[in-house]
């Protein structure tokens, strides 16, 4: 594995877009007829493995299950460029496989760490961002980190002639909406006023519009550039912190979690393994499909079921030996509010000595207690995806997970 610190060196065999003998940069010129895409027949063949891929974030909760996935699914990998504020000591493990791994710590931030990332690859897949729904950063700091860290990797692959950008969205820059309208069962069609307040949702909104609004722009070489953005729900599954913040709580309540939520708020869930997947096969079929992909967005989802988040939560936590106390909630939704805003305001009151970040604020509650969930065929209509783990398979690796008590989603 090789390990860099803001840029990317050493491919190997690896021809980028601007590297298959073509000094003006046109992607894949020297293999004639052949895009990088077509080679599938030719699977078997040491030159099949001709394709550069980036993930940013990769050492992140999915980002790590994107990198894992794309080894294990895409057989035309050459070299695959992990970027992470935060290097996973996970990497070490992946260098003995046939891809070359290169490990680069940068900042999405940094305009010219992230155009040394990418000079080169031929996809990225940019699933990086600050995920702060409790107030940990600032509303300036979730915007540089998500909006401009965004811009920089969209001008990277202009700069680059890399053709292929695949954006992680999220759920949240459709709704909850401030005004807590129920998102029941929706698609990517479904009429809902997005109208956020909170800096997260926000900046998803705001980079997802620059990501699509770049599709179709020319990257170095004169080639259209081909976006798509994919917008998980609620991920769950190995590695996903809060499962195992609530986990701890509950055994530190005697084996209990208190039920806050009404059992009758769906809020949409989907599992890390099956985002992942979504992620690789959108990477592979941009190409084939760029007019009837480029530039759209779909929703992440698989066959785990509709219930309450804390239902949801339960599914796993349960099988951990946790109890969800309460057929409805144990404190009425004033209370719960009335605490949520005290947080809120402790939060500001404290920030000048330390750091009170609660999981329960405002906007988390309000959250929590929409309905929102998404019932579509988008995703299988468009690109042919279907969930790689099932319901159970998804359930059955998330419970191991919790019971194995570590923090490492293998
Ligand atoms: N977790 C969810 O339920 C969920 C749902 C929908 C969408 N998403 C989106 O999925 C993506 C990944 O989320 P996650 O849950 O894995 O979060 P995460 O915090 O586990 O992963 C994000 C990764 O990005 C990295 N990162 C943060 N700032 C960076 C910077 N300035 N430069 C480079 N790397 C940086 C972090 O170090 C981390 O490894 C995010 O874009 C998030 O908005 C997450
Ligand atoms: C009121 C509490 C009683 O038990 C429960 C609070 C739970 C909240 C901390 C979480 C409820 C819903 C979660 C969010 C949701 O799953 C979708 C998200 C989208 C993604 O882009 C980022 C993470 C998150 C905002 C996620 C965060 C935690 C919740 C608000």
């Amino acid at each position: 594995m090789g390990q860099e610190g803001g840029g990317a060196s050493g491919r190997g065999l690896c021809h980028g877009p601007a590297g298959l003998g073509d000094e003006d940069g046109l992607p894949v010129a020297s293999l004639g007829v052949l895009g990088p895409w077509q080679q599938q027949g030719m699977a078997d063949s040491a030159q099949a493995q001709k394709l550069v891929y980036l993930v940013t974030g990769g050492c992140g909760f999915l980002g790590e299950h994107v990198v894992r996935m794309l080894l294990q699914q895409e057989p035309r990998l050459c070299e695959l460029r992990v970027f992470d504020l935060h290097l996973g000591p996970w990497l070490e493990e992946l260098e003995t496989g046939p891809v070359q791994v290169t490990a680069i710590q940068g900042d999405v931030t940094q305009a010219h760490e992230v155009a040394a990332a990418v000079a080169g690859a031929h996809v990225v897949i940019h699933t990086a961002g600050l995920v702060d729904v409790f107030g940990r950063a600032s509303p300036e700091t979730i915007h540089e980190v998500n909006v401009q860290g965004t811009q920089n990797v969209i001008e990277a692959c202009v700069q680059n002639g890399t053709r292929f950008l695949v954006y992680t969205s999220s759920m949240e820059v459709v709704g909850p909406n401030i005004k807590g309208q129920p998102f029941y069962r929706g698609n990517e069609n479904t009429p809902y006023e997005a109208a956020h307040r909170h800096p997260y949702p926000r900046s998803k909104a705001l980079a997802e519009r620059l990501v699509l609004e770049a599709n179709g722009r020319k990257v170095r070489g004169g080639l259209p550039l081909v976006t798509c953005a994919l917008r998980p729900t609620g991920i769950y599954g190995e590695g996903h912190q809060i499962m195992k913040d609530f986990y701890h709580q509950g055994l530190r309540l005697g084996g209990r979690l208190l039920r806050a939520i009404p059992a009758s708020v769906e809020h949409g869930r989907v599992y890390v393994g099956n985002v992942a997947w979504m992620h690789v096969l959108v990477a592979r079929e941009l190409e084939h499909r760029a007019p009837l992909m480029g530039g759209q967005v779909y929703f992440c989802y698989d066959n785990s079921p509709y219930k309450s988040y804390e239902d949801f939560n339960m599914e796993f936590l349960g099988p951990c030996g946790l109890r969800l106390v309460g057929s409805r909630p144990l404190l009425p939704y004033w209370l719960l509010l009335f605490l949520a805003t005290l947080n809120a305001l402790l939060q500001w009151l404290l920030r000048p000595l330390l750091l009170y970040a609660p999981l329960l604020n405002p906007y988390t509650l309000a959250v929590a207690n929409t309905t929102f969930t998404v019932s579509t065929d988008k995703a299988l209509r468009h690109f042919g995806y279907e969930p790689l783990f099932s319901w159970e398979e998804s359930r059955a690796r998330t419970i191991r997970w919790v019971q194995a008590g570590e923090d490492s989603t293998q």
